[in-house]
């Protein structure tokens, strides 16, 4: 497939006229070819009159049509071939496995929602039927489903660009919810998006579905994105990205004359807390550990681990010695953007410099450009409290390990920290009375509690939560991975005493579509009201 630097609007592919870029291999920082033209407004104009044109149509295909949609999807993907990981390679400096893996995700989670769309429970369908005879006043027949919110802006993140880019996560579930896309796609990626898009363009075509149901824009996120969010016709944004660009984002759909939904991933230094039982027996073990798990794709997961909490001690010495040294012989990698690295350059730099952090070890030095040299830092839990700077995270392979002086100090600490994707526990059976004591918390600051495990490298299934309060997300109800995803896009209908003939076929008589149905207060595949 050639990569041509077009946009895809509908079924049609174009090149957008507004400011030329390229894509850069932040391993050379040589730009790529060819150029892509950024869209403008009249792209957008064009890009969501198409999606709000195929809205109704495609809000109302069958389970089935829906799902195979998905699966076409997944197998125009692997269709792309090696020529998709190789442009990846070169767009992202991210390794081939890693990039494999990505895609085997990516398909997979396509997959994973074209099931979930068949099975249908989804659309929690619930019927209370009339009750004539009711006193002192009758029930009217009353039915719900959940339908499709709208078409929905989807921005591809740079640190996976498959699996959270065009065809990532936020854009299989506003499919398969039954919502057009249109991706703002991520501007460190541009050819990738543009082979995937081609695939998504391909598998709306062959499946027979109205054009708008996808399209894909290059440009500036703070024009052609902002402009996208403003559009009245789009009803929800995916979003995962910085802080600022979220919380932006956040702000122009609150600033509409309809505010609508952002559903936006953003920033997370995912605390592990090394229980004192585990620590004392395996602290060697936990610092060999924890290092492999910051340093994973050069700590470019929202995931990574940035924080270690753990009583002071000789044990958690083991493990600071333990993680130094492995640290100290990690080769540097090179990160995803030039603007990425300077980010991760100037917060090193600003962490190392605080006089109440000290620098515990650093990786290898740098060989090319964009490296991350991963760094490991510790300080103290008072420093922590009263300095809001070590709360922020560096994106990229840093963490800041906290001494805490008593368990007071680590759930004060604890208490501090903003919304979390993650919360780590590592513990054996002695730490039982510990984790009960924290687990409120936790649960009150992150969307998963781990034990025993690391954050990093999240699965994609029905029990996942990829989400957690702000400023981890935006929303914190909800997920960005698994199949509960599809939840951010939908909204209930109640039909209330309409002919069984012109209700939707998930609420008829009879259950044509054999749904899960809550039927006077009782869940049963089939069954009550004729079915
Ligand atoms: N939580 C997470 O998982 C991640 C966090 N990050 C953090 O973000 C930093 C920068 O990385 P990057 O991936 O470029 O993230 P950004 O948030 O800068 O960009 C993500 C996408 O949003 C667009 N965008 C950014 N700001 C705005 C805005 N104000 N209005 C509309 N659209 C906007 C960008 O457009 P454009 O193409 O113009 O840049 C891009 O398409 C990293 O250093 C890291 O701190 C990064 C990746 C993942
Ligand atoms: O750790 C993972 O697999 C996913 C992390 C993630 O969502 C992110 O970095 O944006």
């Amino acid at each position: 497939m050639t990569i041509r630097g077009e946009m895809l609007i509908g079924a049609t592919a174009l090149r957008g006229a507004e400011t030329e870029f390229h894509a850069i291999d932040p391993a050379t920082g040589a730009a790529l070819e060819p150029g892509f033209g950024g869209g403008g407004a009249a792209e957008v104009e064009r890009a969501c009159a198409l999606a709000w044109e195929a809205f109704d149509l495609y809000r109302e295909t069958g389970l089935e049509a829906r799902a195979v949609f998905l699966e076409t999807i997944a197998a125009n993907i692997l269709a792309i071939g090696d020529e998709l990981i190789v442009r990846a390679m070169a767009e992202s400096g991210l390794p081939r496995p890693r990039l494999e893996g990505e895609r085997g995700r990516t398909v997979g989670q396509l997959r994973l929602f074209a099931r979930t769309v068949r099975e249908g429970s989804w659309l929690e369908a619930r019927i209370d039927p009339a009750q004539p005879t009711r006193a002192p006043l009758p029930r009217a027949d009353l039915r719900q489903r959940h339908i499709a919110l709208g078409p929905v802006a989807v921005f591809g993140a740079s640190n996976f660009p498959l699996a959270f880019s065009v065809a990532g996560g936020d854009t299989a579930s506003a499919l398969a919810a039954g919502c057009p896309v249109v991706v703002k796609a991520h501007s460190a990626h541009p050819g990738t998006s543009e082979l995937i898009g081609r695939a998504v363009q391909a598998a709306v075509a062959s499946c027979g579905l109205p054009e708008g149901v996808f399209s894909l824009l290059f440009g500036s996120g703070s024009r052609i994105g902002a402009a996208l969010v403003a559009d009245p016709r789009v009803k929800a944004v995916g979003f995962t990205g910085s802080r600022r660009g979220g919380v932006s984002l956040t702000q122009v759909a609150a600033a509409r004359a309809e505010p609508i939904p952002v559903y936006a991933e953003m920033s997370s230094i995912n605390p592990v807390i090394l229980l004192s039982a585990a620590l004392a027996a395996r602290a060697e073990a936990l610092g060999a550990g924890f290092v492999g798990s910051l340093t994973m794709g050069a700590g470019q997961f929202c995931t990574n681990p940035g924080l270690v909490l753990a009583l002071d001690g000789p044990d958690l010495e083991r493990f600071l010695t333990a993680a130094a040294e492995t640290l100290g012989g990690a080769a540097p990698s090179t990160m995803l953007t030039p603007g990425i690295h300077a980010a991760y350059v100037e917060g090193v730099a600003r962490i190392a410099a605080n006089p109440a952090v000290e620098v515990l070890a650093r990786g290898q030095q740098t060989v090319g450009p964009h490296q991350c040299r991963p760094g490991l830092f510790t300080s103290s839990a008072e420093a922590f409290l009263s300095d809001p700077a070590l709360h922020e995270e560096i994106f990229g392979a840093a963490s800041l390990v906290i001494r805490c002086p008593d368990v007071a100090a680590l759930r004060a600490v604890l208490e501090r920290l903003e919304g979390q994707l993650t919360a780590t526990l590592h513990m054996d059976a002695a730490d039982a009375d510990a984790v009960r004591a924290l687990l409120p918390v936790l649960e009150r600051k992150a969307g998963r509690i781990l034990a025993n495990g690391w954050p990093t490298g999240v699965e994609v299934c029905d029990a996942m939560v990829h989400g957690g309060p702000f400023p981890a997300t935006s929303d914190s109800r909800t997920t960005s991975v698994g199949t509960l995803a599809i939840r951010r896009f939908l909204r209930p209908v109640c039909y209330q005493d309409i002919p069984d003939s012109l209700l939707p076929e998930a609420l008829r008589d009879g259950n044509p579509l054999g749904l899960w149905r809550r039927v006077d207060g009782v869940l049963a595949a089939a069954g009550g009201v004729g079915g």
